[in-house]
């Protein structure tokens, strides 16, 4: 189903009043598509899963599925009735069954055949068709995952939406189970909306990514824009490597900041910019440097392998960039 969000708030009662913290946000997504929302702790991103979920009511706005309205001003559909699935950082799997009850919980309405044979399509589906028999507690975290996300797909919710699902797992188990999970959203065609604080796993899952701040979304786009085309000093400092440096210290007239990626950079003797190196730091294929510009402003750069330049060493630099991408401080 499709999914769109319309200039929804959210907020929580406090001892002071109402505290809004999900703020006039906007976003659609199609049906198949996996959005993601990237953003800071305590900026609103589970506040707007809860929400689309139905456990929070809407201050104001509209959220649709398919174009028929769930919430809005006219009322707000239960959580039963909006038939969308939920996965949690903590897995939240029943300690007392085992994995092939957990994946049978949400089927309802059909023969006990046909509930076997969706739990064994769905077992098989996240590569866990001999481990139905076990308990949560003799699986590892990667596994425990597994089952969970197969139970929130096996009754095909209207929407998916995961809460840092993978947070609790290592960096490999991460990885890998990242993109499994956008394998079987594609195969199936199911909604998604995932939740996260780290970049890379929503670039390796969504197909659009929304950058929140305090409960609005800065940009709403798909990954390649939102790293190269930021439209929000908030965003350009968020997403991948770089900083703001001042336009004129790079040589370049008309004021403002511009963004340097360390890509960007060409490192050069005979180069006009003038920086010091003040950090080297080894990172496998490549060694990243910590550059001082002539104003202060630190920027990173990769370094050629052989590179035999030191800390406290001067370099010249050509900035390669796109010196249009600036962005005025706003008085
Ligand atoms: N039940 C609640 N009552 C009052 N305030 C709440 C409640 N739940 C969340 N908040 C507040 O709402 C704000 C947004 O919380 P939310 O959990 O949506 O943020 P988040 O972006 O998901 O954070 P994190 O990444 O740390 O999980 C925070 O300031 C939080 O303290």
């Amino acid at each position: 189903m499709s999914l769109e969000l319309q200039g929804i708030s959210v907020g929580y009662p406090t001892a002071a009043g109402c505290l809004t913290v999900v703020d006039g946000m906007s976003l659609s997504l199609e049906r198949g598509e996996i959005g993601s929302l990237l953003g800071t702790s305590g900026c609103g991103k589970t506040t707007v899963l809860r929400a689309v979920a139905g456990f929070e009511p809407l201050q104001a706005g509209r959220i649709a599925l398919d174009g028929v309205t769930v919430a809005g001003p006219d009322g707000q559909w239960p959580p039963e009735r909006r038939r969308v699935g939920m996965v949690f950082q903590d897995y939240a799997l029943f300690p007392h069954l085992c994995v092939a009850a957990n994946v049978a919980f949400g089927l309802r309405g059909t023969t006990r055949e046909a509930r076997q044979a969706r739990v064994r399509e769905m077992l098989e589906r996240v590569g866990l068709a001999e481990l139905g028999g076990r308990f949560p507690h003799e699986l590892s975290g990667g596994q425990q995952q597994r089952v969970a996300l197969a139970r929130a797909l096996a009754p095909e919710p209207s929407v998916l939406l995961l809460d840092e699902p993978f947070s609790n797992l290592d960096i490999h188990t991460r990885g890998r189970l990242a993109s499994d999970v956008r394998d079987l959203l594609k195969a199936s065609g199911t909604t998604a909306l995932l939740v996260t604080h780290d970049q890379a796993e929503a670039f390796a899952v969504a197909d659009r990514i929304g950058v929140m701040d305090r409960g609005r979304i800065l940009q709403w786009g798909d990954a390649a824009s939102l790293y190269h085309a930021p439209q929000d000093r908030f965003v350009a400092g968020f997403i991948g490597r770089g900083a703001l440096v001042a336009a004129a210290t790079l040589g370049l007239e008309g004021g403002g900041e511009v963004l340097v990626r360390p890509e960007q950079v060409r490192i050069d003797p005979a180069a006009p910019i003038r920086v010091r190196l003040v950090e080297r730091i080894f990172h496998g294929p490549e060694t990243r440097a910590v550059l001082a510009l002539q104003d202060g402003a630190r920027i990173e750069a990769d370094l050629p392998p052989d590179s035999a330049a030191a800390v406290g060493d001067e370099l010249g630099i050509w900035f390669c960039g796109d010196a249009q991408r600036r962005f005025h401080v706003e008085a």
